[in-house]
C-alpha cells in the first residue's frame, strides 16, 4: 500500500512558553522537527512525507529538509488554526495513489521505526491504529476540585501518534468532523466518531510530545541514552 505521513508541525507551542517554537527547538543540537523527520523517513513504510506548517516557518522548515538531506519529503503546505485543521489541509496534499495514511506530531522526535511500522500493519490489517501506552498513575475524576470517581487503570491508555488509517476512512472521518462541527485533540477520535474501531498498539513510554520545558529536559536525556545504546 502506498503510504504517506502527515507531520504536524504547525502549533504556536503555547505551553512551551519559549521564543522560538518548541518544534524548532534544538534536541541534542538539531532542531526537533528535525529529528522526527529522520526518524520517519528511514522507515522502510513510509513513501512520501507532507509536511505541515505555518505559513511564516515554510522557507526555513524548506531549508532545514535540504540542509539536513532528509529524504521522502513530497510537499510542504500550510497549517490551520487547530491541529485538527492542518491534518485536513495536509490530506489535502496526498498524492492520489496513497492508501494509507499515519499522521505524526512534529512534538514527538523519539519515536522509533520499529513503533512506526508496527502501528502502519495493524491500520493496514485493521483499517485504524494508534500508538498508546497503558498509564502508570491511578487516574481521577475531578469536578469543583472535588473527586467523583477513580477510573479502572487497566482500560487507560495515554494515546501517542503515529496514528494511521486508511485513506478513505481517514478522509470520511474528517469530512463528518467539519460538517457537524467536531473538534478533537486527535484523528483516531474522528475515526471513533464515525463508528470504526480503532486498534491500540502498544508503544514505549519513551515516545514523549514535547510540550512543556520540563517534556524538553526528559527528551534530551532520552536521547542520550538512545545514543548510548546505538539505536
Ligand atoms: N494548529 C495546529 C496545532 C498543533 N499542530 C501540531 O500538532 C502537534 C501536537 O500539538 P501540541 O503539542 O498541542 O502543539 P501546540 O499546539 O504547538 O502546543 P500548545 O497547545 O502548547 O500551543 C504539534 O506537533 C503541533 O505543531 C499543528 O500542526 N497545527
Ligand atoms: C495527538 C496527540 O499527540 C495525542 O496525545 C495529542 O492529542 C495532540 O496534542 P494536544 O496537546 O492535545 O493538543
Amino acid at each position: 500500500m502506498h503510504t504517506e505521513v502527515i507531520v504536524v508541525a504547525a502549533g504556536s507551542g503555547t505551553r512551551m512558553g519559549s521564543r522560538i517554537k518548541k518544534q524548532y527547538l534544538p534536541l541534542a543540537g538539531v532542531p526537533v522537527l528535525v529529528r522526527t523527520l529522520q526518524v520517519l523517513a528511514s522507515c522502510p513504510s513510509v513513501d512520501r512525507m507532507v509536511l505541515v506548517v505555518s505559513a511564516d516557518d515554510r522557507e526555513y522548515v524548506d531549508k532545514h529538509v535540504k540542509d539536513h538531506q532528509i529524504s521522502k519529503v513530497g510537499a510542504i503546505v500550510e497549517g490551520g488554526r487547530e491541529r485538527q485543521d492542518s491534518v485536513r489541509r495536509g490530506l489535502g496534499a496526498l498524492l492520489e495513489r496513497t492508501a494509507l495514511v499515519a499522521v505524526h506530531d512534529a512534538a514527538r522526535p523519539l519515536v522509533t521505526v520499529a513503533e512506526v511500522e508496527a502501528v502502519l500493519r495493524a491500520a493496514e490489517r485493521e483499517g485504524a491504529a494508534t500508538l498508546g501506552v497503558a498509564v502508570k498513575d491511578t487516574i481521577k475524576r475531578v469536578v469543583n476540585e472535588q473527586v467523583t470517581e477513580t477510573l479502572d487503570r487497566r482500560e487507560l491508555f495515554a494515546v501517542h501518534t503515529p496514528q494511521a488509517f486508511t485513506r478513505p476512512l481517514l478522509e470520511r472521518a474528517h469530512r463528518a468532523a467539519q460538517q457537524q462541527g467536531g473538534i478533537s485533540t486527535d484523528d483516531a477520535s474522528l475515526v471513533e466518531w464515525v463508528g470504526h474501531p480503532v486498534r491500540m498498539v502498544e508503544g514505549l513510554y519513551s515516545n514523549i510530545k514535547i510540550t512543556t520545558p520540563d517534556d524538553l529536559l526528559i527528551a534530551e536525556a532520552l536521547w542520550k541514552r538512545r545514543g548510548e545504546e546505538g539505536r
